[in-house]
């Protein structure tokens, strides 16, 4: 697994934006060599923040929407169209926008649909549709995500993977059924700590001042079951974008050098 690496920016703002610019060059690259590209993304106001920046970014036609494979990494399990589904927050921040091929848009099961309220059965197969994506070199399970990315909670969950409950401790299944969740909604489908680290790459986006105890505990050592974000790592490279207030309890030491 790869070491994590820190890029500190002057504001959320600023840290959207750069990030948003960071992913289009990443997926262009991605297509240009594979002609292709599949990339996770986060529900939470990060996540979504860089979906808007992406959104309004000049380049961001540089991308061909039409092969571009999204997945998410967990979603809130409510009825289709809910308002607070991560799936629903990016069409409206970003993929309403873009000609994103809606066969390519793999949303994580609604609490409506085939499964109805059976989250795990709706866990089950998303984990399914995962796996007919993966191809021989991937392991069987998943597909080569090129990023994945992850917002980060101020308690370092990571997805809908809480430190110490059940989905954390996961290390077989790719995809499970999350009941409990201190953060509002209870239930959730998230993927695992197993799935997100087959990822190429894995992004950590944490802005704001109630982020930085997180981000120094899940820097810090933290095991992965008392701080999910400390396990999130990519087989290629680990990536934590931060705001300088996030950054703020860093010790020097792990400050990078070359942020402002
Ligand atoms: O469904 C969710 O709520 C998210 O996927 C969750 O993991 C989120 O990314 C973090 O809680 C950070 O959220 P903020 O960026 O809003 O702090």
């Amino acid at each position: 697994m790869s070491t994590p690496q820190l890029v500190v920016h002057r504001d959320k703002e600023l840290m959207a934006q750069a990030a948003a610019a960071r992913l289009i060059t990443k997926i262009v690259d991605a297509q240009a060599s594979r002609g292709e590209a599949s990339v996770v993304l986060t529900g939470g106001r990060n996540g979504n923040g860089l979906l808007a920046a992406l959104a309004a970014a000049p380049a961001r036609d540089a991308i061909d929407w039409g092969r571009l494979d999204l997945w998410w990494g967990d979603e809130r399990f409510l009825p289709e169209g809910d308002p607070e589904r991560n799936v629903t927050q990016a069409r409206d921040a970003l993929l309403d926008q873009v000609p994103v091929d809606p066969k390519r848009v793999h949303a994580m099961p609604a609490s409506d649909g085939p499964w109805g309220t059976d989250v795990d059965a709706a866990a089950e197969s998303y984990a399914a549709e995962l796996a007919r994506a993966a191809g021989p070199e991937n392991h069987g399970s998943v597909p080569t995500f090129d990023v994945l990315m992850l917002g980060v909670g101020p308690d370092t969950h990571v997805a809908s993977l809480f430190p110490e409950l059940p989905a954390v401790r996961e290390t077989e299944r790719t995809v499970v059924g999350v009941h409990g969740a201190p953060k509002p909604p209870p239930t959730r489908v998230s993927l695992t700590l197993p799935a997100i680290r087959s990822a190429r790459e894995v992004w950590l986006l944490a802005a704001g001042e109630d982020k930085a105890e997180a981000v120094v505990i899940a820097l810090s050592g933290a095991g992965e079951i008392q701080a999910p974000a400390a396990g999130a790592r990519g087989r290629q490279r680990t990536l934590w974008l931060l705001d300088s207030t996030a950054a703020s309890q860093l010790p020097r030491s792990l400050y990078p050098p070359a942020s402002p």
